[in-house]
């Protein structure tokens, strides 16, 4: 120190490297958060209760007590843990607001479900940019596999397809196990994966999550499960129905649309004033989110839930909204089916997923439906002019190609969009903060 001062120099690293290991690190940071999750650790912090030592943590939980200090400090630089001193002026540890409202599985919603489909699809998904860069065409379609869902679903769910080469993986028997891991590896409650839960794979820097006790076993039964013990018996099918387990694919994408919205879901519905609005559906409702929300906003209007037969039927288990009625749900495909009456439609996060052809069917359908004065309110994320940012936005369209024809769209895009359709009156509001969701109003002229 008395040498730098004595020197005068700033010391500085070369900033030409500072975006580069900020990408590094972040990586490094999403990967041990994962596994904070899987290994139910957030949930261990929480169920204490109140801030405590490490030392308590150690005994209660097991945690190799160097370990767990030196993974604290790490965590309390990511601030998903927060560390305080008692009394005594001892550090005392804690979950953070951020920590506890969303990444533990006894709160709801939770952005589990999201963070492990962008760690077991998006991840082996981006292993394909350098093909698509070359051919411009996604290997996956998942369009394909959603539709998938309306033909039937196998005991787990939906067929699984290989991220990377969309091969059905029945057809695949020797590389069933190895997907199936990838895709979801704390699904089935499989003495296999209950074994894993307490292996931990290595993690950076030496540290090595190996050391990690069992979890408790109430905890073991969160984690497989991948949700909450209230989710979890909230979305329980009737008796006759238990062999079934809950946590498939389709539960998983259920959980991931609604990490997708959570955040926002209460400021887009108070985006725009929809009060003169009597009968809004919600086309690809995902688990009802929107819906609820809005129905909870705008106690006068009878709001429609409406997406394929499966996610309909998962969604109302898993989200369950004490209503008077006022919400409904119905199951069909708005491509091939007569989609319900309304004043106002919403699309959120539906048009950026599919291709040209398919938004302009949709929108006409919506076009046609709609009476004279009617609107549609749009949920996405909207480009910057330049396209250049927001970040969320950026590398959500580039996850886009990976995975379908759809696209991220800047303003100017969209008001080309709505005009080609016949809709007047776009009105754009922006959503603070960091997030998936913008909110888009746009009109049937009288
Ligand atoms: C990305 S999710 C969006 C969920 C929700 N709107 C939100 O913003 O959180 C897209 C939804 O569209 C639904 N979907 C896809 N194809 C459909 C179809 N042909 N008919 C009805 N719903 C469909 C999917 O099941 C999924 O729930």
């Amino acid at each position: 120190m008395t040498d730098i001062q004595m020197y005068g120099t700033e010391l500085r690293s070369d900033p030409l490297a500072d975006e580069i290991l900020q990408i590094v690190n972040g990586a490094t940071k999403y990967k041990i958060m994962v596994q904070c999750i899987e290994a139910g650790f957030f949930d261990a912090i929480e169920s204490v209760g109140e801030p405590a030592s490490l030392e308590l943590l150690s005994k209660k939980f097991g945690y190799d007590l160097e370990i767990l200090d030196r993974l604290m400090n790490t965590l309390v630089s990511y601030r998903l843990i927060i560390v305080e001193q008692n009394k005594k002026g001892s550090n005392t540890y804690k979950n953070s607001a951020s920590t506890s409202k969303y990444l533990t599985r006894s709160k709801k919603p939770t952005m589990i479900g999201l963070i492990v489909m962008n760690d077991k699809m998006c991840g082996p998904l981006t292993e394909n940019l350098p093909e698509l860069l070359k051919n411009g065409l996604p290997k996956f379609d998942i369009n394909r596999n959603i539709a998938a869902m309306k033909n039937g679903m196998n005991k787990n769910g939906v067929n699984l397809t290989d991220l990377k080469n969309e091969k059905n993986i029945t057809e695949m028997k020797m590389k069933t196990i190895k997907i199936e891991d990838k895709i979801s590896p704390t699904c089935s409650p499989t003495k296999t994966n209950v074994l894993k839960s307490n292996k931990m794979p290595p993690m950076p820097n030496g540290m090595n999550m190996n050391k990690m006790p069992p979890m408790p076993n109430s905890m073991m039964a969160m984690k497989m499960s991948m949700m909450s013990p209230s989710m979890m018996s909230s979305m329980m099918p009737k008796p006759n129905n238990m062999d079934n387990p809950p946590c498939d694919m389709l539960s998983k994408f259920i959980m991931s649309t609604d990490a997708f919205s959570c955040s926002c879901a209460s400021a887009v519905v108070r985006a725009f004033d929809l009060s003169p609005h009597r009968e809004a559906v919600d086309l690809g409702g995902g688990s009802g989110r929107i819906s609820i929300e809005l129905s909870n906003a705008y106690t006068n209007m009878k709001v429609t839930m409406f997406d394929l037969p499966p996610v309909v039927q998962l969604a109302q288990k898993m989200f369950p909204h004490n209503s008077d009625g006022t919400l409904q749900y119905k199951a069909g495909d708005f491509f091939e089916d007569d989609i319900p009456s309304g004043d106002l439609y919403i699309l959120g996060h539906v048009l950026h997923g599919w291709d040209e052809l398919r938004v302009d069917q949709l929108l006409n359908k919506i076009f046609a439906k709609l009476p004279p004065g009617g609107s549609l309110l749009v949920l996405e994320k909207v480009l910057s002019d330049d396209k250049s940012s927001p970040e969320l936005c950026t590398t959500n369209d580039l996850i886009l190609a990976l995975m379908s024809k759809g696209k991220e769209r800047n303003a100017s895009e969209y008001q080309k969009l709505f005009a080609k359709h016949g809709f007047t009156n776009v009105q754009f509001r922006y959503i603070d903060g960091f997030n998936y969701c913008d909110a888009i109003l746009v009109k049937k002229p009288f």
